[in-house]
């Protein structure tokens, strides 16, 4: 029986938590986390403010309670503000200011990330927004009910800056969309890609500004005005601030390896250069099968697998991570994007020999009234033809496909091999020579 603590419930935390406490109940676990609540779930914020959703209420899975109720003592609103690792000690701070410490046998870091702020002039005045937390979501929901806030600003066209951007035009103001890239979704998408999310952006009314870097903010009694870049200045009555997550190793980064990035960085048990100490999700590094190495990739997904590999092995079972892919999916006014494994500017910064294949096509038969364009992209290893990547885009639902790429790049599968895969066909669903079928056959 060990006593293990968990710094942070979210995501990452979560899984941990529940981890332990279904599988190895003997143990003690204690649960700290800052704020006050836990399990929101982020991606339900550009659905919330953007009205998909009437309200927040289901975005949250589980609370307090339930731990409670697992036999957990769980402390919310309670910042841990150093750890002793040396005498395996921490150092915490109640709502009321009242300090204590807490051992441990064990320590889980779940602290997750931050958001980055640039360091710009204006970025503390009213109205400048990130939309990290369920309380920041409400701060901007509120101010998307205020007539006078018309001009709105999103600054990175990433994933949470589109969606967000398609939020906020479906609440009815003007939209501009600003990213230093040259594009929308350069992280995961080819321009092949997406320049086809970026005409559906501006198809919808939102100005893109792409290749503009935000300079200053400007304000008026402590309320943001405008937004000056290299290119001009702009009447702003809100700003949406997403350019980026960095993983919050600030109780840890004085004593633990650090990755490039300062996340933390763990092998495939989750376990840190120091013993005893994991860390999962957003606060960790994480195994990509596409590079075959360690690398940062902040999603949910990824904090649910690390905190139940992370669960294990704190409580003694050694389990190692089968490593991701970075999979991930993004619908914007209709228009589906999913990515896996590395787009060919990615491929290539990894020093691969890379080739692709393309292709494009309709979903389904012509004859099947309900039915759309599919693109997708296949890019693989010239030397070892192993599958690093895939992009598909539609209007149609094209999700399940990408996770056989998922597996395809994890089990180092060859483009040879999919040339001639089992898939099946009826019209309902496919062609009979279906895009993936299509895309490999082509592949030189
Ligand atoms: C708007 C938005 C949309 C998103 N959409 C998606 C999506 O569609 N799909 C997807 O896969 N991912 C999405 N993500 C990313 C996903 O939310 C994160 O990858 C995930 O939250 C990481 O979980 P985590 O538990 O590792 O970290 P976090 O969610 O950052 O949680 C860390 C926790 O640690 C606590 N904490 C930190 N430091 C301390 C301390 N010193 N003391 C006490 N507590 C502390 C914090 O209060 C927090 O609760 C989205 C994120 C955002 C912001
Ligand atoms: N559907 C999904 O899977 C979703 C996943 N997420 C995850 O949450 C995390 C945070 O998302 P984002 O904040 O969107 O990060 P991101 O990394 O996806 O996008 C950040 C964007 O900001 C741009 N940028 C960086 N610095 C800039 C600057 N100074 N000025 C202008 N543009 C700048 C980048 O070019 C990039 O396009 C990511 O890891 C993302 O994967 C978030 C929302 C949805």
């Amino acid at each position: 029986m060990s006593k293990i603590v968990l710094i942070g419930a979210n995501h990452a935390g979560i899984a941990a938590a529940n981890t332990i406490l279904d599988s190895y109940p003997e143990n003690e676990v204690v649960i700290i986390d800052k704020n006050t609540n836990l399990s929101y779930l982020g991606c339900g914020t550009a659905l919330w403010v953007g009205r998909h959703i009437d309200s927040y209420e289901h975005l949250f899975y589980t609370n307090k309670e339930a731990f409670e109720e697992k036999g957990a003592r769980i402390l919310m609103e309670t910042t841990v503000e150093s750890i002793d690792f040396d005498n395996k000690l921490i150092h915490a701070t109640r709502a009321n200011g009242e300090k204590f410490e807490e051992s441990y046998d064990k320590v889980i870091l779940a602290t997750g990330s931050v958001p980055i702020a640039p360091n710009i002039k204006g970025t503390d005045l009213e109205n400048v927004q990130f939309v990290k937390l369920f309380q920041d979501s409400q701060v901007a929901d509120k101010a998307l009910c205020d007539d006078s806030i018309k001009e709105v600003a999103v600054i990175g066209a990433g994933y949470i800056g589109v969606e967000m951007a398609e939020a906020v035009k479906r609440r009815g103001k003007n939209v501009r969309l600003f990213d230093a890239a040259d594009t929308s979704l350069n992280t995961y998408y080819d321009p092949w890609f997406t320049e086809d999310m970026d005409n559906v952006l501006t198809e919808n009314g939102i100005q893109t500004h792409y290749g503009e870097m935000v300079q200053s903010f400007e304000g008026k009694d402590g309320k943001v005005t405008d937004l000056t870049t290299d290119k001009g200045t702009y009447k702003t009555d809100l700003v949406i601030m997403a350019i980026g997550f960095s993983p919050n190793n600030s109780l840890g980064k004085d004593k633990l390896e650090t990755f490039n990035n300062g996340a933390y960085l763990v092998n495939l048990k989750q376990e840190t250069s120091l013993p005893d100490v994991y860390a999962v999700g957003d606060c960790a590094t994480i195994y990509s099968n596409a590079i075959e190495d360690t690398t940062y990739i902040a999603l949910a997904t990824n904090a649910v697998r690390s905190g139940i590999v992370g669960g294990h092995n704190a409580a003694g079972t050694p389990l190692e991570s089968i490593g991701v892919q970075g999979s991930n999916g993004i619908s914007i006014f209709g228009y589906n994007m999913v990515s896996t494994g590395l787009n060919l500017a990615a491929a290539k910064e990894a020093g691969y020999e890379v080739k692709y294949t393309d292709f494009e096509d309709l979903q389904k038969p012509g004859f099947i009234e309900k039915n759309g364009n599919v693109k997708i992209r296949i890019v693989y290893d010239a030397k070892t033809r192993r599958v690093l990547g895939a992009q598909m885009a539609s209007t149609e639902d094209i999700s399940m496909g990408i996770h056989m790429f998922s597996l395809a790049i994890e089990e180092k599968v060859t483009i040879d091999k999919l040339k001639l895969l089992d898939i099946f066909f009826l019209p309902h669903f496919n062609q009979p020579y279906n895009y993936i079928t299509m895309a490999a056959l082509s592949a030189e």
